[in-house]
């Protein structure tokens, strides 16, 4: 059996002045999963992501990547484009730094570009694109690398509503296309329902429950405005509730795929689907 992209075995997290940030985190994100990590303000989400992709060393418990480090890549809230580079040249930046030929990496970046919509943007500057199309450089640099696990921490936060709603449907339709392994953390539930194979909820340092999204890719916009979705979305809602985030649109019937952090059913409500479960085991 291929192993995981990515494994995190009962990691803590203690800063040196005494935060435990993390308490006994296991997760895994196996090839062509994407995974979301929902969760109250400072549970944990962005240390987790960090010290998975080695950006931290855990305290205790253990981490493994089973993935080239070059093929790791990052997608953050803020873009962090060079101002005075094109486009292109800001996803060529990878391929140049691994000593790809120019010819080459320009047309890796005019690849990515074009598949991320921004075929006619090849040749601006940051200065002359919107928040979203800056977003959108942001994802075609993350895919210039070919990643085995690409690593995303609330990147479309920052954005408009609409802009979000188009980025989460480029973004689905290339997951589908590609399949890497990925970690994406949000604070949008119907995001995470919408993108991912499995949310996963934490509460304060530790992941509290589990809930496996059925639906197949590529996943068409629409899905977002069936009862079926409004259902599981509104599960993960609850538990993040019971988690101590804020309280998001719940809907009156459970989809199946709720777990409990220690695998029991997890009965969310009437009817509750299989698919959720509580870390923890109650319910
Ligand atoms: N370098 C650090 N030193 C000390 N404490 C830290 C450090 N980084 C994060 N923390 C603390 O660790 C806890 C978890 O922070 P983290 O940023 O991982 O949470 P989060 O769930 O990503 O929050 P948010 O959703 O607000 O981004 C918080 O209490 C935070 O203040």
């Amino acid at each position: 059996m291929t192993p995981p992209a990515l494994v995190l075995d009962g990691v803590t997290k203690v800063f040196d002045d005494g935060t435990r940030a993390l308490d006994g985190v296991s997760l895994t994100v196996g090839r062509g999963e994407l995974v979301t990590l929902v969760g109250p303000s400072g549970c944990g989400k962005t240390t987790a992501l960090r010290v998975a992709a080695g950006l931290e060393p855990p305290t205790s418990g253990s981490v493994h990547l089973d993935a080239d480090p070059a093929a790791v890549s990052f997608v953050f809230q803020d873009p962090t484009l060079l101002e005075w580079r094109t486009a292109t040249a800001n996803v060529a930046l990878v391929p140049e730094l691994r000593g790809v030929t120019r010819a080459e990496r320009t047309e890796r970046a005019h690849r990515a570009l074009e598949d991320v919509g921004l075929g006619d943007a090849l040749d601006k500057r940051p200065r002359q694109l919107s928040g979203g199309m800056r977003m959108r450089v942001s994802i075609a640099r993350a895919l210039v690398a070919d990643p085995e696990l690409a690593l995303f921490d609330e990147p479309f936060g920052a954005l408009d509503e609409i802009t979000r709603l188009s980025l989460q449907t480029l973004l689905q339709g290339i997951f589908a296309r590609r399949r890497f392994a990925g970690l994406f953390i949000t604070h949008s539930v119907s995001e995470a329902v919408y993108l991912s194979d499995r949310v996963l909820v934490m509460g304060p340092g530790r992941v509290e429950a589990e809930v496996a999204v059925p639906f197949a890719h590529p996943r068409p916009p629409e899905l977002r405005f069936t009862p079926e979705f409004a259902a599981l979305a509104g599960d993960v809602s609850r538990l993040l509730e019971r988690a101590g985030g804020e309280p998001t649109t719940a809907s009156e019937s459970s989809p199946s795929g709720v777990t409990t952090a220690r695998g029991e059913p997890a009965t969310a409500s009437e009817g509750s689907p299989s698919g959720v479960t509580d870390a923890r085991g109650d319910s």
